[in-house]
């Protein structure tokens, strides 16, 4: 590993009972740059992210982040060391305003005053095209605003390393082309993205390189176009058979 890579996976194995979902997994992100994480349903993508955010607890390998292990630091700490994330399924304080919601991250994660952490939320929203919400009951929102505030708590946390959990569904394609053109100001801010996407267009715009998982295991990594043309990849994700 270099001190060009922000996150670094080794051997990263999780198991529920007899089944392996992520077997052996080994990557590298290096800084400022977009890892795609591709792969068939129940693949082990989103298990993957709950290793890096600490939700679960791997049985075997080692992550680290900035060079230093992320043992067995639970979720809060991993957010205050700078992952932040999204959920497939949005999980905002749903009585809190939009707005609220972003300054829990802003003070708690990324550790800032109240002053600051509101001008950052506010900063935030606008980006994420939630400023006429700011004042909105979370719980009210539409589902496309619930998954920009999923979005924009997660950048309210100033993360360094953002894993994006499947936010391109159900997008029309304005909205879709909005989104891939935030990931790339993001991206371009220095933060380093790991994003789940089935939504191949929006995913293929961004990323640098693409790993893909099947049954636990990487199959393949490497460009977007690389992957893409990789007869196993066509298999397990597209179909195709050659
Ligand atoms: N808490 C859990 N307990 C038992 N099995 C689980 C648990 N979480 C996930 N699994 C199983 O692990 C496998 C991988 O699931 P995971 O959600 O990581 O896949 P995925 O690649 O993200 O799929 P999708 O694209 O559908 O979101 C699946 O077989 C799933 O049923």
């Amino acid at each position: 590993m270099t001190d060009q890579m922000l996150l670094s996976a080794r051997g990263l194995t999780k198991r529920f009972g007899a089944v392996t979902v992520v077997d052996d997994v080994t990557f590298d992100v290096p800084r400022g740059k977009v890892l795609g994480i591709l792969g068939p349903n129940g693949a082990g993508k989103t298990t993957l992210f709950n290793l890096i955010s600490g939700d679960l607890a791997a049985n075997g390998g080692e992550l680290s982040l900035d060079g230093s292990l992320l043992s067995a630091e639970p979720p809060y700490k991993r957010c205050q060391r700078g992952i932040g994330r999204t959920y497939q399924v949005p999980q905002p304080f749903g009585d809190m305003t939009a707005f609220e919601n972003l300054m829990v991250p802003a003070m708690m994660s990324a550790k800032m005053s109240e002053a600051d952490a509101s001008e950052h939320a506010a900063e935030v929203l606008r980006d994420c095209g939630l400023l006429a919400r700011a004042n909105n009951r979370a719980g009210g929102l539409t589902l496309l605003d619930r998954k920009r505030l999923e979005l924009a708590r997660a950048l309210a946390g100033k993360p360094k390393l953002l894993l994006l959990d499947e936010i391109a569904g159900g997008l029309t394609e304005a909205e879709g082309a909005e989104l891939v053109s935030l990931v790339r100001r993001v991206r371009d801010r220095g933060v380093t993205i790991l994003w789940i996407e089935h939504v191949l267009h929006a995913l293929m715009a961004v990323a640098d390189s693409v790993l893909v998982l099947n049954f636990g295991k990487k199959i393949a990594e490497g460009s977007p176009d690389t992957v893409m043309q990789n007869s196993e990849v066509q298999r397990v994700y597209m179909g195709i058979e050659a």
